[in-house]
């Protein structure tokens, strides 16, 4: 479970994230949905310690990430929006290599690298070396190098961005396999299709505020909007979040 409690990030004169507080829960596949420049991006960034917030924390499984950040890593996987590669690597060596670190290792790391290769679809491209590689496989070789270590918590930005249909379909169905399993899964996205299409829980989140948080049926009942997109529309109070 993921709680973020009153987050705050400024980047000098720019206010990222002004003030944001929403709860993950594990089972749960949970959306931050926004427009470009609305601080998903920040937000993630400080649950997965890359970046400390000014002010607020959160938590991943009661974890302060401020406080015990190695700890609160442990508990999650990531994938980050700079997806950062290494090109002599191959798909396979991405994903060993992170399992290493998490302390895998034996027939153990070369089964759950075995299955991650399988369920991504990347049997044709697991011994290639990830230079050159297309956006698409490039999100694969990420998800698989975040996904080694069995995280219960998964954080992903724009996990579906720049992929085709099939990949697409793909991660989606990757995501519901995560949730089944009882995983606390988040991600942004600026696409309301996508969130729509995966979310039980949406976070909407505008110049650095959560504007909105609930089901897609509470939001298009507390808007009185018929389809979720007039809802965000009215939520977001622009159209930015329905384009593709
Ligand atoms: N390192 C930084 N230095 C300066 N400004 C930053 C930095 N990181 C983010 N910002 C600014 O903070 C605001 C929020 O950015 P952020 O990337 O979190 O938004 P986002 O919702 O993820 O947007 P997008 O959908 O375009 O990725 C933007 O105005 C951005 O320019």
């Amino acid at each position: 479970m993921i709680e973020a409690r009153n987050l705050h990030k400024r980047f000098g004169a720019v206010t990222a994230v002004e003030d944001v507080s929403f709860t993950a829960r594990d089972g749960v596949i949970t959306g931050l949905l926004g427009p470009n420049g609305a601080g998903k991006t920040t937000t993630l960034r400080m649950l997965y310690t890359l970046v400390r917030p000014d002010g607020g924390t959160a938590l991943v499984d009661g974890v302060d990430v401020v406080q015990q950040p190695e700890q609160a890593r442990r508990a999650l996987g990531v994938l980050p929006d700079a997806r950062g590669l290494y090109p002599r690597l191959t798909a396979r060596e991405h994903a060993r290599y992170y399992g290493e670190l998490h302390g895998l290792s034996g027939a153990a790391l070369d089964s759950r690298v075995d299955e991650l290769i399988e369920l991504l679809d990347m049997k044709d491209i697991a011994d290639r070396r990830t230079e050159g590689f297309s956006q698409g496989q490039r999100v694969k070789v990420a998800l698989a190098r975040a996904l080694v270590h069995g995280p219960r918590n998964v954080l992903l930005d724009e996990p579906t961005n720049g992929l085709d249909v099939m990949s697409t379909r793909a991660v989606r169905t990757l995501l519901r396999r995560l949730k089944a399993e009882g995983r606390c899964v988040v991600f942004s996205s600026h696409v309301m299709q996508e969130v729509a299409a995966l979310c039980d829980r949406i976070v909407v989140v505008a110049h650095g505020r959560v504007v909105a948080d609930g089901t897609p049926d509470e939001l298009r009942a507390r808007t009185g909007k018929d389809s979720l997109e007039e809802a965000f529309v009215a939520t977001i109070g622009s159209e930015q979040g329905l384009m593709q």
